[in-house]
């Protein structure tokens, strides 16, 4: 079954929300250059806030790896994803404390043969850049799009079922559409986009 995520979380009613919804997955930007940018006291709260069975992702981007580290741990996050040019080991050292999504851009592509065996790293395929609401072209990913990755960059509840039919990701993952402003979540859109994503399910995935 595809999981779900909804990023961008910075308030505990946006959590409770995101989480009654339906998502796997909530997202807490802790990237500096982020407009959606939370403390890690404010993740732990909204995170806490929710039950147990919703993923805490707590998102990073050309951080270092005390920070990433220190970060999670305060936060309370269950896993990590990472963006930017990263080392492998750096990828590493992180997946030998937490489950990672790891998040590609198409031009990167090369480096999904790094970790296409490894237990704690997922990929995830996103737009140049992240959290932009900028949509992917998923025809021209198609050919070399990864088995059990994530796909990201300007999804919504009018556009996903189209994504998923065209890339049947494992994943999706949104933010910008899904906003009434940067940081603060469209109730209609967050229901619309978990409810549209589990229907296209049925509809595109082998059962
Ligand atoms: O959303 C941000 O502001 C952001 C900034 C820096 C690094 C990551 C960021 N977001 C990460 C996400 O997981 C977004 O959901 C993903 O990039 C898709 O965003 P969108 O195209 O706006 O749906």
């Amino acid at each position: 079954m595809i999981r779900v995520k909804v990023c961008g979380t910075t308030s505990v009613p946006d959590a409770v929300l995101s989480a009654e919804a339906g998502a796997d997955a909530l997202g807490f930007i802790f990237a500096p250059v982020s407009r959606r940018r939370v403390t890690a006291a404010v993740a732990r709260d909204a995170g806490l806030s929710v039950g147990p069975s919703v993923a805490r992702v707590g998102v990073f981007m050309d951080q270092g790896l005390d920070e990433v580290l220190r970060l999670s741990e305060s936060a309370r996050m269950s896993s990590v994803q990472l963006h930017g040019p990263l080392s492998s080991l750096y990828v590493e050292q992180v997946a030998a404390y937490y489950p990672v999504l790891r998040v590609l851009r198409p031009a990167d592509l090369a480096e999904a043969a790094v970790w296409k065996d490894h237990p704690a790293v997922t990929l995830m395929l996103d737009a140049p850049a992240p959290g932009s609401g900028h949509a992917l072209d998923w025809a021209a990913l198609r050919p070399a799009f990864p088995p059990g990755a994530w796909l990201a960059g300007g999804l919504g509840p009018d556009n996903v079922a189209q994504a998923m039919q065209v890339l049947a990701p494992a994943g999706v993952d949104a933010v910008s559409h899904l906003e009434l402003r940067p940081g603060v979540k469209n109730r209609d859109a967050v229901l619309r986009f978990v409810q549209t994503a589990r229907a296209a399910t049925a509809a595109s995935y082998p059962q």
